[in-house]
């Protein structure tokens, strides 16, 4: 059981572990300024880094525990109450760009901030203030505003600053919408929509067919995509790191629903004698890939981008194919006729690679930190878009096992989250058609 006292011990031990390790690293110290801009979260899979993010978790479990035991229940539902507030304070500050005018390394005055931005000095004054208040931002005297370490983030790195306009205000309108889903396919089943997509952007139509019509969505979730990889939680290092490729030698890889091949780009190194195939529905999506391919003379004849609907007979006779955030997006029977639809193409020995979360089996635990959660995140993102689950092992073994039964053999399983990642590798052998 914890204690105020035992959680405060076990952070000052844990810190004090962090710091040699910060110091034996020739790592500064993390502070709020600009200049301490510096996740250790994203540091490498070698023992160093990987002690690094070790402690940094546990510091993190202990010390939410310890505000939450401080902080009391009734302040711990109004915090979850009011998350919308610093969602959508986030999501303005990115929509209005005005991360981008605060110069870094020096400071502007909120006039000038408005004048750039376009919009009230008193409104502009507010909407900083309240970023200030999270840590976004710093008012270093009356009217003077510079950036703290966070909001100088999202300047340097372009990728955050595509996740959080995809998070903030298309997966936060459909999250808000999950609840009136929910309520209505209990209350009017036979009227009420597939998700809380359908209410969200007031259409019948499925996210993707939606997206696929609507470029201006279909391109902040397709950055989105491409962005997410380069955070430490859905990082493609560990998708490298979770399974021997190099191994693999001449082979012929097919990443499925692969959008602008960010995964294909990250195994591609690995892999020197392995050519690749991306297949996905989404035309824009494998334009932005091309585009990216062709500007790498050591991977562009090794890579091609392809049309395909996941839902039609598989084409390509391949050794591996991979789905990466796939499955999770489909309900059990669409997941079974998405791997059924593998079996022309599949010859004994092929392997299929899933990477995405896996809910762990019961009873669920508190979660302190983003990485533990995000599998419960993910799962709450499905059914809001899709209306679609983050699965168990047992589950996916299931869904396999329905494709042909004896026909598939779970060879591995890699959780990702003791590395820090949220997903996980699951291998499976095709062993041949027994009927
Ligand atoms: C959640 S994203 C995953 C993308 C990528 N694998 C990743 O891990 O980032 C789902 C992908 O499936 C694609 N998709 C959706 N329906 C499809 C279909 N019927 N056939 C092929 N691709 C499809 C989408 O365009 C999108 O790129």
């Amino acid at each position: 059981m914890s204690s105020i006292e035992s959680l405060a011990s076990s952070i000052t031990e844990q810190v004090s572990k962090l710091s040699s390790l910060l110091q034996e690293e020739h790592l500064p110290s993390p502070t709020f300024d600009e200049p301490g801009f510096g996740d250790f979260a994203y540091e490498a899979d070698t023992p160093a880094g990987k002690s690094l993010r070790d402690i940094r978790h546990r510091i993190l479990d202990s010390a939410q525990d310890l505000i939450r035991l401080v902080q009391g229940p009734t302040e711990h539902i109004l915090t979850l109450t009011w998350a919308t507030a610093d969602t959508a304070n986030i999501n303005l500050i990115t929509q209005l760009r005005i991360h981008e005018y605060v110069p870094l390394g020096s400071s502007i005055s909120i006039k000038d901030l408005a004048a750039a931005v376009r919009i009230p000095e008193s409104l502009l004054a507010r909407i900083v203030r309240y970023g200030v208040a999270n840590g976004v931002f710093v008012e270093e005297s009356p009217n003077i505003i510079r950036h703290s370490a966070s909001s100088a983030a999202l300047v340097q790195n372009p990728h955050l600053t595509n996740i959080v306009r995809f998070g903030a205000e298309d997966l936060g309108k459909i999250m808000t919408k999950i609840p009136e889903a929910v309520v209505l396919k209990r209350d009017d089943p036979v009227h009420a929509p597939d998700a809380a997509f359908n209410l969200a952007y007031g259409t019948g139509e499925s996210l993707f067919s939606y997206f696929q019509r609507n470029e201006a969505v279909n391109k902040r979730y397709h950055e989105y995509l491409a962005g997410r990889v380069h955070t430490p939680m859905w990082s493609v290092d560990r998708l490298r790191a979770a399974w021997p490729w190099g191994s693999l030698g001449k082979v012929k890889v097919v990443d499925v629903g692969g959008s602008s091949g960010h995964t294909v780009l990250a195994l591609a190194p690995l892999m020197p004698d392995a050519t690749f195939i991306v297949q996905d529905s989404n035309l824009s999506a494998l334009e932005m890939g091309r585009r990216a391919v062709a500007e790498d003379s050591s991977l562009r004849s090794r890579i091609s981008f392809e049309e395909y609907n996941f839902f039609e007979p598989q084409p390509v006779q391949a050794d591996v194919y991979i789905y990466r955030h796939i499955l999770h997006d489909w309900r059990d029977d669409e997941a079974v006729k998405i791997l059924s639809s593998l079996l022309p193409a599949l010859r004994p020995g092929a392997r299929v690679f899933i990477s995405e979360g896996i809910i762990p089996e019961p009873p669920a635990r508190r979660l302190n930190t983003l990485t533990s959660k995000m599998t419960r995140l993910e799962d709450v993102f499905m059914l809001g878009a899709h209306d679609s689950r983050e699965r168990t092992v047992s589950e996916f073994e299931s869904l396999f096992h329905r494709v042909n039964p004896g026909d598939f053999r779970l060879a591995g399983v890699t959780s990702g989250v003791e590395a820090g990642a949220f997903q996980s590798l699951l291998e499976f052998e095709f062993v041949g058609l027994k009927n």
